[in-house]
């Protein structure tokens, strides 16, 4: 099996009045793991229906393996779906289930029927077949011990690998993917997340992933598109995505606890100014024009506030909320003297307990926003290129 490219141009759709997708480009290579992310709403789904086929754009080309494939039905497409209800037939065990696409696609109808169909010369060897790429994909997806049960007899888990191999067997060369871990319990989805990654590298086929959870997104495409209003935001790998968001929707959606998003503007020659100070970056914007800076949590410096240990050019800051998850910690804080800014802090354990040993007040820290950290948009949200003015005042945890 190997993977197929595929290729969407200019696709539009609407229903009724409102529009969906807005003219989405999006390459996707041959045996790439590609995922497409966003809030609820803003397309996801509909766009994988336009790409399988169960669903007409207005206007576009769906080009898979270099043919456009606008007027094929779904099944001429080489594509197979894995939906989040697995919609498995409930009556036929797991070996029928597997072998159903396969009797569809290549057996005539009368050769279906049990008895009839031994008759009729040449339909054994079909059915030999079929028997032989059920045993292929059970063993590739470690099931065979299930074959004889009935969908009702499964784990959610179970369930889910057999529609996963339902979709296996006709050996297509994209599979299209909406939200398939979504019905299992947080454990068994990231099992199963792992063993999708693993079977993906295996079969080097082409996946196209559909999901609104960024951790499923993160750790397991190759490139994710992220959606949001029916467009395109940003194409690029988890890496490019988390540290160069092109947006600050991106920036915001990607991140957990979401990144701090603070307000600031621009000084007479570009530089940023935060809290009214002016900060080490400049930016290409215009003098007085708004700007937003943004800083993940954990580039947020947090030191006691009541020792030697501290920040240069520190802000002072309340502890609003402690959020203690074992490994690490969150500290969700007030920026002192402006109590509407809200910053979290991500702290590994070790750290948090060496503040609070050397800390007598345990209500206060002291807080350092280094500018080389900072991620600037504009006031429209597009995140603009900045240049450091000079390193002499870089804020850092001095001793
Ligand atoms: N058949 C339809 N008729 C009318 N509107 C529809 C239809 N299908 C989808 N929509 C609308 O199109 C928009 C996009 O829906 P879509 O299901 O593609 O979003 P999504 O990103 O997959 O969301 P979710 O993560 O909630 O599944 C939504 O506003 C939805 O209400």
């Amino acid at each position: 099996m190997t993977g197929t490219a595929v290729k969407l141009s200019n696709i539009s759709k609407g229903y009724g009045t409102s529009r969906v997708l807005h003219d989405i480009d999006l390459e996707i290579n041959a045996g790439e793991f590609m995922t497409l992310v966003g809030p609820s709403g803003c397309g996801k789904s509909t766009l994988l229906k336009i790409l399988a086929g169960l669903d007409q754009p207005d206007g576009g080309l769906i080009e898979i393996g270099g043919e456009i494939a606008n007027q094929f039905r779904p099944s001429k497409r080489n594509i197979a779906m894995v939906f989040q209800s697995y919609a498995l037939y409930p009556h036929m065990r797991v070996r029928d289930n597997l072998a159903m696409p396969l009797i569809m696609a290549n057996l005539p109808f009368a050769a279906r029927m049990p008895v009839i169909g031994s008759l009729i010369p040449g339909m054994s060897a079909k059915r030999q077949k079929i028997n032989t790429a059920v045993a292929t994909v059970s063993k590739t997806l470690g099931i065979e011990a299930l074959l004889e049960r009935k969908p009702s007899e499964l784990s959610g888990g179970q369930r889910q690998r057999v529609a996963l191999g339902r979709a296996m067997v006709r050996q297509p060369g994209v599979f299209l993917m909406d939200e398939p871990l979504s019905n299992l319990d947080a454990a068994l989805r990231t099992q199963v997340r792992a063993e999708l990654v693993e079977l993906q590298r295996r079969l080097k086929a082409t996946f196209v992933y559909v999901t609104h959870d960024q951790v499923e997104a993160m750790t397991m495409s190759d490139r994710i598109a992220v959606m949001m209003d029916g467009a395109i935001v940003q194409v690029a790998t988890p890496g490019e995505i988390y540290a160069a968001p092109a947006d600050i929707r991106v920036a915001r959606f990607i991140g957990s606890p979401p990144i701090n998003i603070l307000p600031a503007t621009v000084g007479a020659q570009g530089q940023v100014q935060l809290f009214g100070e002016s900060q080490n970056l400049r930016t290409d914007l215009m003098p007085g024009d708004r700007a937003q800076i943004g800083i993940r949590p954990e580039d947020v410096i947090v030191a006691a506030q009541t020792t030697l240990r501290s920040v240069r050019s520190p802000h002072e800051a309340r502890i609003r909320l402690i959020e203690n998850l074992g490994n690490e910690v969150i500290l969700h804080l007030n920026i002192s003297g402006d109590n509407q800014t809200e910053v979290a802090a991500r702290l590994a354990q070790r750290e948090w307990s060496a503040i609070r040993e050397s800390s007598s007040d345990s209500d206060r820290v002291r807080v350092g926003l280094s500018s080389q950290r900072f991620l600037v948009f504009d006031s429209t949200g597009s995140r603009v290129q900045t240049e450091e003015i000079h390193d002499s005042q870089r804020l850092e945890v001095v001793s």
